[in-house]
C-alpha cells in the first residue's frame, strides 16, 4: 500500500488496473465468489470462480479471503453543513466517515449549510466548497422553500444546475434558515420536478394539536428541567400523529403524479419514517393504489427504542423521534417485507454543545443522530434477529437508492458500472468506544459504547482504495455529481 509519505494519491494502490477476488462477492445474480476486475475506474468483467487467480495473471490481485464484497453504500439523506457550518462536520471528516463506514456515494441535503441550497448560486457556492475535498462521490439535493416554491424559474435553474431532486420540510426543520413549506407549495413545484423527472423528498410531519394530558407545544418553556430530561417528554411532543397528517398531504399531492395528470413523472420519497402503524399504512395504500411514492427510513429507528433511551441522553434525540419497541419490530417487518424502500442515515451532526449534554434537555437539544459511519454495521447487526441477508443489504443501501437518485452508472456489481465497491468482514464485532477510529467531526453519537458486528476492509471509489484499514488515501478525489 502506498504511505502517506507519498505524493498525494487518489487510491492506496498505485494502479488502476486490477483484479479483486473473494469467495462471496454480491452480483445481481446472489452471492458467490468472483474475480471482479476494475479498470480505469470501472468494473470491466465479473468472472465467478471459486480460487482465487493463479500468479500466472499479469494483472496484480488483491485477494480478500471469506471477505464479503458489496456494491458502495449509497447514502441519500447526509447533512454535510458546507459551506458555512464546516464546524458541524464539512466536507472532508463527512466525506472520510463515509469511505472508512464503506459509503461511496454520499448525496448532501440543502440545510444545515449556509447558505441553503436553494438556487442555482447557492449550488455553485456548493461545489465550489466540495472541490478537492471529496474521499467519495457527493451529490446535492435542492431546497424546496416558500421563497422558491413558486418560482418555477428558481426551480428549474436550481434542477437544471445539476440538482439531483429537491428537499422541503412540512414542519420547522430545526434551523432558521431553512423554513417550511404547505402541500400547496409543495403541489406548484411537482410539475417542474416532472419535467426533470426528478424526485422530491419530504420530511413529513405536520403539527397537530397535542393530546390531553400532555404540554401543549407552547407550554414547553414552563417545563421543569427534570420532566425536560425524560425521553418520554420529548417522544409525546412529536406523536404519530404529526407523521400521518403529513403522509395524508403527501399522498393527496401525489395524485397529479400519475399519468395524464400535470406533474406526471414527478416522484415523491417520504424520508427517515418513524411512525410504522398508521403512517405506514397510508404509504402502502397509496403504492397498491399507484401513487408515485416512496420511503425510507434510517438505521437508527431500527436499532433503538423508547424504552431504552436514559433520562438525558439527548444524543439520541432526532424528528420524527425514535418509538417505542413495538414500533421498531414493525418498521422490521415493513423493510423485509419490502414496503419500505430503502434505508438512509440521516447523519445530522452539530457541535457537541448543541445536544446539551450537561442539562439533558430533550427539549431544547439539537435534533439530529451521527451515524454516517456506522450504519453497514448498525443495519447488519439489528437486522440479525430479523432475518436480513447480504442481498437484502444492498437492495436498500445500493440498489434501490440508486434509482431513486437515478444514479444508473452505480449501485451494483455489474460491467460497466463505477467500481465502487465495500469490502467488510459481516462476522467481526468491534465496540464503538474511543479506540475506535470514527472519522466524524464529532464523536457524539448514541452508538457510542454499543458492540457492532461487521467490520469494514477497504473502501473502493470508482476504482480507488480511498479506504484500508484505517488508512484513507492521500488526495481527495471523489467527484461532485450532477444531474445529467
Ligand atoms: N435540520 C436537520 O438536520 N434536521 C434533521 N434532524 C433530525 N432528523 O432530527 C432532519 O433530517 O430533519
Ligand atoms: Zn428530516
Ligand atoms: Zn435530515
Amino acid at each position: 500500500l502506498q504511505t502517506e509519505l507519498d505524493e498525494e494519491a487518489c487510491s492506496l494502490l498505485p494502479y488502476e488496473h486490477f483484479l479483486i477476488y473473494s469467495k462471496r462477492v454480491l452480483t445481481p445474480k446472489g452471492l458467490t465468489a468472483a474475480i471482479v476486475e476494475v479498470d480505469k475506474g470501472k468494473i470491466v468483467s465479473v468472472k465467478e470462480q471459486s480460487t482465487p487467480p493463479t500468479s500466472s495473471t499479469e494483472l496484480p490481485v488483491s485477494d480478500y479471503g471469506n471477505a464479503v464484497i458489496m456494491p458502495g453504500l449509497i447514502d441519500l439523506h447526509v447533512h454535510l453543513n458546507e459551506p458555512g457550518r464546516e464546524e458541524w462536520e464539512g466536507f472532508v471528516t463527512g466525506t472520510k466517515s463515509a469511505a472508512a463506514g464503506g459509503v461511496t456515494t454520499v448525496v448532501d441535503m440543502p440545510l444545515n449549510s449556509f447558505p441553503t441550497t436553494i438556487s442555482k448560486e447557492s449550488l455553485q457556492l456548493k461545489l465550489l466548497a466540495a472541490n478537492g475535498k471529496l474521499a467519495v462521490d457527493v451529490g446535492f439535493w435542492g431546497g424546496l422553500v416558500p421563497e422558491n416554491a413558486e418560482n418555477t424559474t428558481a426551480l428549474d435553474e436550481l434542477l437544471s444546475s445539476g440538482a439531483l431532486g429537491l428537499k422541503a420540510f412540512m414542519c420547522p426543520s430545526g434551523i432558521n434558515d431553512f423554513p417550511m413549506t404547505t402541500a400547496s407549495q409543495i403541489k406548484a413545484a411537482l410539475p417542474v420536478l416532472a419535467k426533470y423527472g426528478r424526485p422530491l423528498l419530504v420530511h413529513a410531519e405536520v403539527q397537530q394539536p397535542l393530546e390531553d394530558g400532555h404540554p401543549q407545544l407552547e407550554e414547553f418553556t414552563g417545563l421543569s428541567s427534570e420532566e425536560k430530561r425524560h425521553y418520554s417528554t420529548y417522544l409525546a411532543s412529536r406523536p404519530e400523529s404529526w407523521e400521518k397528517q403529513a403522509v395524508q398531504e403527501l399522498v393527496n399531492a401525489a395524485q397529479i403524479t400519475t399519468a395524464g395528470s400535470s406533474a406526471q413523472g414527478a416522484h415523491i420519497h417520504i424520508v427517515h419514517l418513524s411512525d410504522a402503524g398508521n403512517s405506514l399504512d397510508l404509504i402502502k395504500k397509496a403504492k397498491h393504489d399507484g401513487a408515485h411514492l416512496s420511503v425510507e427510513t434510517c438505521p437508527h429507528y431500527l436499532s433503538f427504542s423508547a424504552e431504552e433511551i436514559p433520562d438525558g441522553n439527548t444524543q439520541y434525540k432526532c424528528a420524527p423521534p425514535i418509538r417505542h419497541a413495538e414500533n421498531r419490530a414493525s418498521l422490521w417487518k415493513a423493510l423485509m417485507e419490502g414496503h419500505i424502500d430503502f434505508l438512509s442515515s440521516d447523519h445530522s451532526p452539530a457541535p457537541p454543545e448543541l445536544k446539551l449534554l450537561e442539562e439533558g434537555d430533550f427539549i431544547n437539544a439539537w435534533g439530529g443522530i451521527s451515524s454516517l459511519q456506522l450504519v453497514l454495521p448498525a443495519t447488519w447487526t439489528f437486522g440479525k434477529g430479523h432475518g436480513i441477508t447480504l442481498e437484502r443489504v444492498a437492495l436498500w443501501w445500493s440498489v434501490n437508492p440508486a434509482k431513486l437518485a437515478k444514479l444508473s452508472q452505480k449501485g451494483s456489481i455489474e460491467v460497466g458500472k463505477d467500481a465502487d465497491l465495500v469490502i467488510w468482514d459481516p462476522e467481526t464485532s468491534f465496540i464503538v468506544d474511543e479506540n475506535y477510529s470514527l472519522f466524524h467531526k464529532h464523536k457524539v453519537t448514541p452508538y457510542a459504547g454499543k458492540t457492532l458486528s461487521g467490520q469494514v476492509i477497504s473502501t473502493f471509489s470508482r476504482g480507488n482504495l480511498v479506504y484500508h484499514e484505517g488508512h484513507h488515501a492521500t488526495k481527495a478525489c471523489g467527484l461532485s455529481i450532477l444531474s445529467a
